[in-house]
């Protein structure tokens, strides 16, 4: 932690905008998501503290912490969030609060209060409150409780993005207007001043600048360790009656219902067919198709051009260019057919990345994939694994690295296990690449269909590994678990952009790096022998070689070629380093022979599902805090590829004999 005067956490349930409040207040471009249990570990950044009337600044260290719903913690996630609270003994809480939902949420204020935290409540969400026309009266509220109440909106501010968003029809809150910079202001103002004012009378808070205090005339308010041990052992009916009893007088006292229910109304009207027990899935079918055939026209007419760039512009400029200043052959061969052709063969498909970004993230920020959990919750249970999982194979989606680490809300051990095996088997965001060079030569006309396809089949194979491990190796019965729905939202477009900007970037950076260095790697490899000395047949080669050796194993799926095979191996640096070896290795001609569409999918199939990269399964490791388990699972995983891989050749020739 950067060395700073304060320290403040932000504390509340799930969902309730905590790392969209935490993102304004430190620039920081931690995830946001519509639903519960987004950020699973404790996020650091900072802000400057300016006291008015003077030139001095402060850093302030804030700490976004995962959502909880009370002090009794179950899951990992939620540990490190009342541990931070309980053993940092942070300088304030900020307990972000969603209005929508009082009841629930002022449960944790008033374990906050127990502890004897100094805290101020942030009411967040008042746009949707004002839109269903309800009031609550804050100073009222802040009296009860006890301890300062802000309204504010997390999402709104003067950006570019709020007002696109009005133009769309986002209606802001009058209520909570300038509420962040009102909230900071009272946070400034509580860190000014020392708690005894605070924690007895709230009220008492001087005005910022009326009454200063030195550094060592701050006093902290010491937790008292019998009140926490209170919170571990209490007898929970009594307490929580009490507390839900007092609640229900605040909010009675302080809030008038409105008429409206708008996002509720809203959230119902759509999850009536979107959340439909027959419509459902194929809902999600059809939109996931449409989504990979725009990704495929729309991305595949710039994929055209940078191919073009790459290949004849960049690659003929260079050419031409070291001719002419006389540079050896082995140089312009490396950044011609290594470098260019590699990183060019990954680049390539930026633009589809992008728009399935586009979507993807779509669905995540709106809600809509916490909809696709819990329509696959009731497949789920029937395994006996907790809906709970399926959040982390969302995530999977987009990169194993963070879904692997997801599974840590789930607080089942053996639960926590499975999942961690079969989240590789979603289809990352560096497998797409691969999908796309082969669909591009051999399926164009079947783009969205195969796609779908390769998804859909990652999902299925989860679903089935999910099944035999909770029946063998991690039996044990999975916790209840009750999916809670978050209404639709308009996404923010500001963090709505920044998402697909990072994923995007993330991507670029990834090609410019790890397969910059994979293609100088196989560029090397497969040009010279085992003595370094340069060979005329790259067959010859130190990866000839090796790929001779081992292709075989790959002759009943299909692609029993060396060059199939040794791409297979590098893609265990990275996956997209698969299309920089197909690229190196392979001319046009070459790759349209040794492959048929046949072979094509099964090779596909087999890279969806045999084992994760080099950092995927190094998180596995971490989390499953094991190489015995770990290595099972890539082991596993190579496995399942072979088997299905090989299913899918022997049906598929079955099918192009007989009925093509
Ligand atoms: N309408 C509205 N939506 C908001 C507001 N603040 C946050 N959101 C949305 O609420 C959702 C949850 O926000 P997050 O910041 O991820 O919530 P969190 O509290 O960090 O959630 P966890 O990390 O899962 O505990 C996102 O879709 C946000 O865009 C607000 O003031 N108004
Ligand atoms: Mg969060």
């Amino acid at each position: 932690m950067a060395d700073a005067k304060y320290t403040i956490a932000l504390a509340g349930n799930p969902n309730s905008g905590k790392t969209t409040f935490f993102n304004r207040l430190t620039g920081s471009n931690q995830k946001v998501g519509n639903w519960p249990g987004v950020t699973i570990d404790k996020k650091v950044g900072t802000y400057t503290k300016k006291t008015p009337g003077k030139d001095e600044k402060e850093t302030v260290n804030v700490v976004d912490l995962p959502g909880i719903y009370s002090l009794t913690p179950y899951s990992e996630e939620e540990i490190i969030a009342r541990n931070f609270i309980v053993d940092e003994n942070p300088d304030l809480v900020i307990d972000i609060v969603d209005a929508t939902n009082l009841e629930r949420n002022l449960y944790l204020t008033f374990e906050l209060k127990k502890l004897g935290c100094p805290i101020i409540v942030a009411l967040n969400m008042m746009d949707e409150v004002e839109q269903n026309g309800t009031r609550i009266d804050f100073d009222k509220m802040s009296e009860m409780l006890g301890v300062p109440v802000i309204p504010i909106s997390a999402i709104e501010g003067k950006s570019f993005s709020a007002k696109v968003a009005k133009l769309m029809g986002y209606k802001s809150s009058k209520v909570a207007e300038g509420g962040v910079e009102r909230l900071i202001q009272k946070t400034n103002d509580i860190l000014d001043h020392s708690y005894k004012f605070y924690g007895d009378n709230p009220e008492a808070i001087p005005a910022s600048g009326e009454k200063e205090f030195s550094g060592d005339a701050f006093e902290k308010k010491k937790f008292d360790p019998s009140l926490l041990k209170h919170a571990d052992e209490i007898n929970y009916d009594a307490h929580s009656a009490e507390i839900y009893d007092e609640i229900g007088k605040i909010v009675s006292a302080t809030v008038r219902e409105g008429e409206k229910t708008v996002q509720q109304d809203r959230t119902k009207k759509i999850d009536n067919i979107l959340t439909n027990k027959w419509l459902g899935i194929p809902i999600f079918l059809v939109l996931m198709f449409i989504v990979f055939e725009l990704s495929f026209t729309v991305g595949g007419f710039f994929t055209d051009w940078i191919d073009v760039f790459f290949n004849e512009t960049l690659a003929g400029f260079v050419e031409e260019w070291f001719e002419s200043a006389g540079t050896a052959d082995w140089m312009a061969d490396l950044v011609i057919n290594g470098i260019i052709a590699g990183v060019g063969g990954v680049l390539t498909f930026v633009p589809q990345i992008f728009i399935l970004f586009v979507f993807l993230t779509l669905m995540e920020d709106t809600g809509y994939m916490a909809r696709v959990a819990f329509l696959l919750d009731r497949i789920f249970k029937k395994i006996g694994l907790s809906g709970k999982s399926f959040i982390p194979l969302i995530l999977g989606f987009g990169c194993s690295v963070p879904a692997v680490m997801a599974a840590r809300t789930l607080d089942n051990e053996m639960d926590r296990k499975t999942t961690i095996f079969i989240t590789p088997f979603m289809s990352c965001g560096a497998r797409l690449p691969i999908y796309a060079l082969f669909v591009g030569v051999f399926f164009t006309a079947y783009y969205g269909l195969t796609m779908l396809f390769l998804y859909v089949l990652g999902i299925l194979v989860a679903i089935a590994s999910a099944w035999l491990l909770k029946k063998t190796i991690f039996k044990g019965p999975s916790s209840p678990f009750i999916m809670e729905l978050p209404p639709y939202r308009f996404p923010d477009l500001y963090t709505y952009a920044k998402h697909i900007w990072e994923k995007t970037r993330g991507f670029v950076i990834r090609a410019g790096t790890i397969i910059f260095l994979a293609s100088v790697l196989i560029w090397f490899l497969q040009g010279y022998d085992f003595s370094f000395a340069a060979v005329e047949d790259s067959a010859d080669s130190i990866l000839g070689v090796i790929g001779n050796f081992i292709a075989p194993i790959f002759e009943p799926l299909g692609f029993g070629d060396w060059r199939a095979a040794m791409s297979l191996f590098t893609g265990f640096i990275a996956k997209e380093a698969v299309v920089s070896t197909i690229e190196i290795l392979y001319t046009p001609e070459d790759f349209e022979m040794l492959f048929t569409p046949v072979i094509a999918l099964a090779f596909m199939v087999f890279t969806l599902l045999y084992l994760p990269c080099l950092a995927a399964f190094a998180t596995i490791k971490r989390e499953l805090n094991s190489w015995k388990l770990a290595i099972l699972a890539a082991v596993y995983q190579t496995a399942v590829a072979y088997v299905v891989a090989f299913v899918v050749y022997r049906i598929g020739l079955l099918v192009v004999q007989y009925l093509i």
